[in-house]
Order: structure tokens, then sequence, then C-alpha cells
């Protein structure tokens, strides 16, 4: 089984997540797109979907699902996407596709977020996959020095702006132990918008796609 087909088999067991009637938080990426095809199969039962990204936005919007604006609403039940990274505990690490902000935003909103990945994903410590941070483009020299002081290597994304208009550091060499604190420090640094460790708000379940079947955590 190849590791598209894994991706595949858990965005699409993601679907019975999905209420009816309701409006869908959407993450990004690969995985997602997975579950957005799937979601195109039941668009008439759901209202719609709030998005993550401009990406997502304009897969949803192909396959014919309303996407909402965020502030027009005020309840997500569920909201599906993919990491990175992922410890037992469902801590994550997220931003790969740069995403990471809205990810965190749209997040926050929803009862459930289930998150859904191959089974390359799963990890015992966080931080062998290079800890995405979003920065005000200003603030990138003085937060990647206090990123060292954090004890992680820094590494500008070059070429890559953000759909806020940010550019992202990639922190190299970190071995997270402790995912709630260092989120909170990294946020704490003037000129960060957010990093893409999604501790404080982890996974509500895990959808792994392996060679054996969906496995749920
Ligand atoms: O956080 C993300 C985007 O910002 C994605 O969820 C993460 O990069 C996983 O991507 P994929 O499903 O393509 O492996």
């Amino acid at each position: 089984m190849t590791q598209d087909e894994m991706k595949k088999a858990a965005g699409w067991a993601a679907l019975k997540y999905v209420e009816e009637n309701t409006i869908v938080g959407v993450g990004t990426g690969s995985t997602v797109n997975h579950f957005i095809d799937a979601l195109g199969t039941i668009k008439h039962d759901i209202k719609g979907a709030v998005s993550s990204s401009e990406a997502s936005t304009e897969k949803l919007k192909s396959l014919g699902i309303e996407v909402y604006d965020l502030n027009s609403v005020s309840e997500i039940g569920v909201y599906v996407d993919g990491a990175d990274e992922i410890n037992n505990y469902n801590h994550m690490i997220k931003g790969g596709g740069a995403a990471l902000t809205r990810e965190k935003i749209v997040a926050a909103v929803a009862d459930k977020f289930i998150c859904i990945v191959d089974n390359t994903k799963n990890v015992d410590i966080l931080g062998e996959f290079p800890l995405p941070v979003e920065v005000i483009p200003m603030a990138r020299s003085y937060v990647a020095r206090e990123l060292v002081k954090l004890g992680g290597d820094p590494v500008y994304r070059e070429g890559v702006v953000t759909d806020n208009g940010n550019v992202i550091l990639d922190v190299h060499n970190l071995k997270i132990i402790e995912p709630r604190k260092l989120e909170e420090q990294i946020n704490a640094i003037v000129g960060v918008v957010t990093n893409g460790l999604f501790a404080n708000r982890g996974a509500d379940a895990v959808l792994v796609g392996t060679p054996e079947g969906v496995k749920t955590l």
C-alpha cells in the first residue's frame, strides 16, 4: 500500500465524524485533499465548510461546497486536518504546508479536532520534523535569534509567503519533551504570529491509515 493510499483511507474515514446540516472545518494538505473529495459526495447533506487556506478553499469550491467566512460562523462541529508529526498524547507538529495560523484559528473554534494521517506521522518525541513558525517579515532575524536561545536551528523558508502575508522559519534540531510549554514560549516571542505546535489544543481523535486499515487512536 502506498503512503498516498493510506492518506486516502484516513481522509475518507473522517466522513463518519461529519454531522448532517453542519458547517465543517477543513484543514490543508494532501491528506485533507482526500477528505475534501469525500466531503464532495455528501455536499447536499452539509451546510458548507470553513477553510484554513486558499488552496483548500479553491478545492472545496470546485466541488460545489459552499465556503463560509469564519466571522459569519459561530459553531463548527468538527475540524478535520492532517499533521506532519503526532505523538502518543495527540500533540502535533503542523504547518508543513504553511497554513498553520488559519489552521489553528479554525481548530480553536471547532468542538472536535479529527486528525487524519498515514502511519509515517506517528512519533514518540516531536521535533524530527522541523517546527514551522509564522513570523511578521520585519521580525524575522530577531525571532530567529530568540529561537536559537530556545535550542533550535531556525531556517528561513525562502520563497514562501503565507496566506496572511508573513514568512516561515522552520526550526530544526528540536527534541520537544514538553510540547505545551514550548508552544507557549514560542508564542511569547514578539513578532511570532503562530507556531506549528498543536499541543494545548491537540486532536480529539486520530485516524491513522495503515496497510492493515484505518486505526482510530
Ligand atoms: O499542517 C499542514 C499544512 O499546513 C498539513 O496538515 C501537514 O503538512 C500534513 O500534510 P500532508 O497531509 O500533505 O502530509
